[in-house]
């Protein structure tokens, strides 16, 4: 295998079963990720991103086809603590501080207390929540509290960050920060992150490689390797290669929508 490969889709497919008949909600899928790619995912509501996330945490099983993590199944990766995840929502526990929601799953996995403090100091200052760890979650602003679930996914060091629209509840001035600050990270702890998203223009200021999708079955229409320098700041946003990229994905978008009818 292919030393640089983290994360390998082949032929993918997931159909859930429900009351009114099978959802096919994954077709044909077929996507690498290599160590240390940004990759977003893109496209209309219901077209599978979170559900090809979740496969990837082995949190849904394929109905055929298969997912690789660090060349074991998803399940094994799982297992052996390959990634972090953040949901949508910041999802902390109201009645733990943010130290204690940290903890949560190094608690789980039976870390020392030394060892505990010793990580939550480490991924507080990483997401610049220093100092905040006895406040709780009520205490702190939605960006702020977002940045405590990234911590907490942050905490066993995986070296996959699995990103379920983090930042989709917040305002635009919070959110580009938070994407400036997303980067930095990125930069500095060379993990390899999925990243799901609604926005154009987040996901050409983060990704080096953007996958589109499209519904009804979700599958991939596009993919589109970033031709951006790997450090950039927010400015980029206005030249014309940004703006080239992210009218790439709009046309990946209106194409997928187009055989919908
Ligand atoms: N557990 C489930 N049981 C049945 N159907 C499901 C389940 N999870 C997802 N689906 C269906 O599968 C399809 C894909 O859903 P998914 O949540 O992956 O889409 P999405 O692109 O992440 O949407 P959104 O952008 O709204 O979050 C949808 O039609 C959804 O209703």
């Amino acid at each position: 295998m292919d030393q640089d490969v983290v994360i390998e889709a082949n032929n993918l497919d997931l159909t859930f079963q429900t009351n009114d008949g099978p959802v096919h909600a994954l077709k044909d899928v077929n996507l690498t990720i290599n160590k240390g790619d940004f990759v977003s995912f893109i496209g209309p509501s219901g077209c599978g991103k979170t559900t090809f996330l979740r496969a990837m945490a082995a949190l849904e099983e394929p109905s055929n086809g298969s997912i690789t993590v660090n060349g074991m199944s998803a399940d094994e990766a799982r297992r052996n603590r390959a990634y972090g995840y953040v949901f949508q929502a910041a999802g902390l526990y109201p009645w733990r501080t943010i130290a204690g929601n940290i903890k949560l799953p190094l608690e789980i996995m039976g870390f020392s207390k030394a060892e505990m403090a010793e990580h939550v100091n480490k991924v507080l200052e990483l997401v610049d929540l220093k100092g905040f760890g006895k406040k709780f979650p009520w205490q702190l602003s939605g960006g702020m509290q977002q940045r405590a679930s990234i911590a907490r996914a942050l905490a066993f060091d995986a070296d996959i960050l699995l990103m379920d629209e983090p930042f989709g509840a917040l305002d635009e001035i919070v959110r580009d920060h938070l994407n400036e600050q997303l980067l930095e990270l990125w930069a500095r702890t060379e993990k390899t992150i999925g990243f799901v998203t609604h926005s154009i223009p987040e996901a050409v200021y983060l990704s080096t490689k953007i996958v589109v999708m499209s519904p009804r079955p979700g599958r991939i229409t596009d993919i589109i390797e970033s031709t951006l320098p790997k450090d950039r700041s927010l400015d980029i946003r206005d030249t014309q290669e940004f703006i080239d990229i992210a009218h790439r994905v709009r046309e990946g978008l209106r194409a997928g929508h187009g055989d919908d009818a």
